[in-house]
């Protein structure tokens, strides 16, 4: 059945990373999150409940001081994030407004979602904020999330996020927006002869090596992230469709189930 499942989806999340977030000399990307804010507004009007996992607090923090490295004390990198989720939810708030929608802001941290009263707040908070019609926007709380010895409060990264809240909303689908087409067989950008893998039904330890190797300059996840967060969806019975962020309009596409980027699922 494959990608026909994808026609149905009506409540879906939408993860962007930062790299779609930030162009590679450290400024905005104003381009994407314009063309971000207008395909969801857009599919939101239409009838979809539509949830965003957004990163870029620190690399929006950044740009806002400046600097072009992140700093190396743990302190610093809080202020960062607080600082730029401030101003990454100032640049979407005006963007989506063009779009006649409203948006709203939800902070999360692991320990919130693992504790069961706070995980109901939050679903309820999601569910309430969904059926008045706004888009929620959610990043980790990056200002207070880190770890310490016995008390686990980071997420490990937003990709990991976007499927914890796909579950917690129990969404139909999660749409992964990263720097690259899909999944390939081998890293893109070190192989040439790399091919897109347009379906996985399993994450294999086979597809986990070819994942190998870092992330873009600001971000945190990697490809082994993403693949990470897929088998939290395929454990939950989910769909995920990893595509790029440079091409938004495709996300159309991809909910009439047309072949693009790397479908998960069964
Ligand atoms: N097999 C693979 N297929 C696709 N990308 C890969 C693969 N292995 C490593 N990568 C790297 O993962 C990057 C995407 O992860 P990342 O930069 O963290 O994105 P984001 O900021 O969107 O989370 C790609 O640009 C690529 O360099
Ligand atoms: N929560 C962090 C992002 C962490 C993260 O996983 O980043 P990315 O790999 O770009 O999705 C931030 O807002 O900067």
């Amino acid at each position: 059945m494959n990608r026909e499942k994808l026609k149905t989806a009506k409540r879906i999340v939408i993860k962007i990373g930062t790299s779609s977030l930030i162009l590679a000399n450290g400024k905005i990307n104003l381009k994407n999150i314009d063309e971000l804010a207008f395909m969801l507004s857009s599919l939101q009007h239409e009838g979809y409940e539509i949830i965003l996992v957004t990163s870029g607090a620190i690399g929006v923090g950044l740009n806002v001081l400046g600097l072009d490295k992140r700093p190396a004390e743990m302190a610093q990198q809080q202020a960062l994030a607080a600082i730029g989720q401030v101003e990454l939810m100032s640049l979407y708030k005006h963007t989506f407004a063009r779009y006649q929608q409203k948006i709203s802001q939800l902070l999360l941290t692991n320990d919130v979602i693992e504790f069961p009263e706070s995980r109901k707040n939050a679903s309820d908070a999601l569910n309430a904020t969904l059926s008045l019609g706004i888009i929620p926007i959610i990043n980790e709380n990056d200002a207070v999330s880190v770890d310490e010895m016995d008390h686990k409060t980071k997420f490990g990264d937003n990709d990991r996020l976007g499927a914890i809240v796909t579950t917690l909303s129990d969404a139909d689908l999660l749409i992964m927006l990263s720097d690259i087409d899909g999944l390939y067989d081998k890293n893109p950008t070190i192989f040439d002869d790399a091919s897109l893998i347009e379906t996985v039904s399993e994450i294999t330890d086979h597809l986990m090596k070819a994942a190998g190797g870092a992330g873009s300059r600001f971000g945190t996840g990697g490809m082994t992230s993403k693949l990470e967060a897929a088998k939290l969806i395929f454990g939950a019975n989910k769909q995920m469709v990893l595509t790029n962020g440079a091409r938004i309009w495709e996300i159309r596409d991809i909910l009439e189930a047309k072949k693009k980027g790397t479908y998960f699922g069964q």
